[in-house]
């Protein structure tokens, strides 16, 4: 038994001309988290869909749990649980109900069944609304819901297609718990995302997908490596301050709306040392200044040549 919960060589999907999966490597660990990142349309549910046995690849030698998904699909799904895009819950069913209906398709027997459904509500504090039908669930309790229901097979290895896209901060937060919960019990999780702080958040290892290809691959720390340095961000009130700084710093990307120059910067020490000496020598009055380390922002940006969807920064643009 290798300690390989997933292994994944040369994955290839087309669909009609348009080539989904370009040939991708993938390697998930036994016992940790696998974030697939990237933006709409990267191939990530693609991706989810053939390790799943939903779909078949087109090529690529693929392991999972230790089988092969080819020759053994049956082994395979009875290994893992998926949690999609679109929710397996029933609207008309109460919580309880829509946990034992999963507890039935997985031939647990009646008691078992009842049993796990209530572990279950009590370990997503879905206890109360466990009576109540899902159809008035909240957003962030469906998702919850569903998650439980992938579980009720006890599976080894977890799918997550997106698992918190659309909840609010405080859902996503709680989903986050669960997740590092069910990985402390020793399932393996692979994770998509479009959101770089969730993957940053949650996972051992990332790889960055766009347009069928992995752009990059490594843990958050080695991609953020990817990116050497950041930036020290200066703001200031007076226009004519601004406009004689960006002078001073020529190197500086400029936003002239919001007065905001990015130095680029290593994070040392010595840099940011020399940068305030270069203020104080043209007594420049800067408003605010702050440091910016790389984040999985600067990477995505970095490796595949354009920012996220949900960046939050101004605009700022480079000399
Ligand atoms: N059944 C299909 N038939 C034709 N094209 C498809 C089909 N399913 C997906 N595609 C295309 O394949 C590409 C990858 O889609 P996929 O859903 O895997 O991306 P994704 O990274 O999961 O994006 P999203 O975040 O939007 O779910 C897209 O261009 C999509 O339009």
């Amino acid at each position: 038994m290798s300690s390989l919960a997933i292994d994944v060589r040369g994955l290839r999907k087309s669909y009609g001309d348009k080539l989904v999966l370009d040939g991708i490597d993938l390697n998930v660990a036994e016992g940790t988290i696998f974030s697939l990142l990237g933006p709409n349309g990267a191939g990530k549910t693609t991706a989810v869909q053939i390790l799943s046995t939903l779909i078949a690849a087109d090529a690529g030698e693929i392991r999972v749990a230790g089988h092969d998904l080819h020759q053994n699909p049956e082994e395979v799904r009875a290994a893992i649980g998926v949690t999609g895009q679109f929710s397996a819950v029933d609207g008309l069913l109460t919580g309880r109900e829509n946990l034992i209906m999963m507890a039935d398709l997985h031939h647990v027997g009646r008691q078992v069944g009842r049993r796990r459904a209530d572990e279950l509500l009590e370990q997503f504090d879905l206890v109360e609304a466990g009576q109540k039908m899902a159809m008035t669930y909240s957003g962030g309790m469906k998702r919850r819901l569903d998650l439980a229901m992938t579980l009720v097979g006890s599976p080894r290895i977890i799918f997550l297609d997106e698992p918190t896209t659309g909840l609010d901060p405080r859902s996503r937060h709680n989903m986050w718990l669960l997740i590092r919960q069910l990985v402390a019990d020793g399932v393996t999780v692979l994770l998509t995302t479009q959101y770089l702080d969730e993957a940053d958040q949650l996972a051992d290892q990332i790889a960055v997908l766009d347009h069928g290809r992995l752009v990059a691959q490594g843990t958050p720390e080695q991609l953020k490596r990817l990116v050497p340095g950041g930036h020290i961000r200066l703001r200031f009130t007076a226009p004519e301050e601004f406009a004689l700084a960006a002078q001073v710093l020529p190197s500086a990307a400029q936003n002239e709306e919001s007065l905001v120059l990015q130095v680029p910067s290593d994070g040392s020490v010595h840099t940011l040392r020399s940068l305030l000496a270069r203020i104080d020598d043209a007594s420049l009055e800067v408003d605010e200044l702050t440091v910016h380390t790389p984040d999985l922002d600067d990477v995505f940006f970095a490796v595949t040549g354009q920012p996220t969807h949900d960046t939050t920064d101004e605009k700022v643009t480079s000399k």
